[in-house]
């Protein structure tokens, strides 16, 4: 029989009830004042046909269920008064954030390398400013959910993310978005280097590449990393919290 985890350390604040989790290897008790939802490049880019990832080539069929799933766990998070922080991928429109040949995106960044072999897209592909880098109008933030731009696969690296975590006493994150295999388990596994509870939406996640990268990053979530839910348990949880606690 497998135990609770119950995540954290007890901040001097009002006492908060938790929720139990549902979850692999084992149920994770979160209190929803100490926990964040993040949102993982929710951008046209990754989910809307014509935009980088599609252009690129991948198959993102799967990527309209993932994007009504992140709908409802928003909705449950935000009712129970959970934070919504969203990550947002991409460079200034002449790119320099991207790096130039001395810097490994320059080499790897399918976007970059797809605007190189289609020279007509330059400029269209995770640009700030341009339909491709927007959140999709499906997922758009609300007032107080938190927005993180980056610039490489982690949301941890070079971003005030782990600030904006801890001077608001978070502890545990609920990892949604695109892509699995890529940003998704790429934070996560920042997540757990900087002592953060790292839960993953398995339902509310589409990989980039063959199926099996999906099951890949599971098993390396539940196995090495974290805990892997669905929307549905983390929904019925978190629903779980008492209206004067949201
Ligand atoms: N959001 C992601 O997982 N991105 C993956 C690839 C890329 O940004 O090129």
């Amino acid at each position: 029989m497998s135990e609770t985890v119950t995540a954290g350390y007890q901040l001097p604040r009002r006492h908060v009830q938790s929720v139990t989790v549902p979850a692999r290897p084992e149920p994770i008790s979160l209190k929803p004042n100490e926990t964040a939802v993040v949102v993982v490049d929710m951008q046209n880019a990754y989910s809307t046909e014509g935009g980088y990832v599609d252009l690129a080539g991948f198959d993102i069929a799967g990527a309209k269920g993932t994007i009504a799933n992140i709908k409802k766990t928003l909705d449950a998070a935000r009712a129970a008064g959970v934070l919504v922080v969203y990550f947002q991928n991409g460079w200034d429109k002449d790119y320099v954030e991207a790096g130039g040949p001395g810097s490994p995106n320059w080499h790897k960044s399918n976007a970059l390398k797809t605007m190189r072999a289609r020279p007509e897209l330059q400029g269209q592909l995770l640009a700030k400013g341009t339909w491709d880098y927007a959140i999709v109008d499906e997922l758009q933030p609300q007032p107080g959910d938190i927005l993180v731009p980056k610039t490489r696969y982690s949301g941890f690296f070079n971003t005030n993310m782990d600030s904006v975590l801890r001077a608001r006493g978070i502890r545990n994150l609920v990892f949604v978005g695109i892509a699995t295999n890529v940003c998704v388990e790429s934070s996560l596994r920042d997540a757990f280097h900087l002592e953060y509870f790292g839960v993953m939406l398995e339902d509310a996640t589409h990989h980039l590449g063959p199926e099996f990268i999906q099951q890949a990053t599971v098993y390396n979530v539940e196995k090495f990393f974290g805990w892997v839910s669905t929307v549905s348990d983390f929904c019925g949880a978190i629903s779980q919290v008492a209206p004067d606690q949201a």
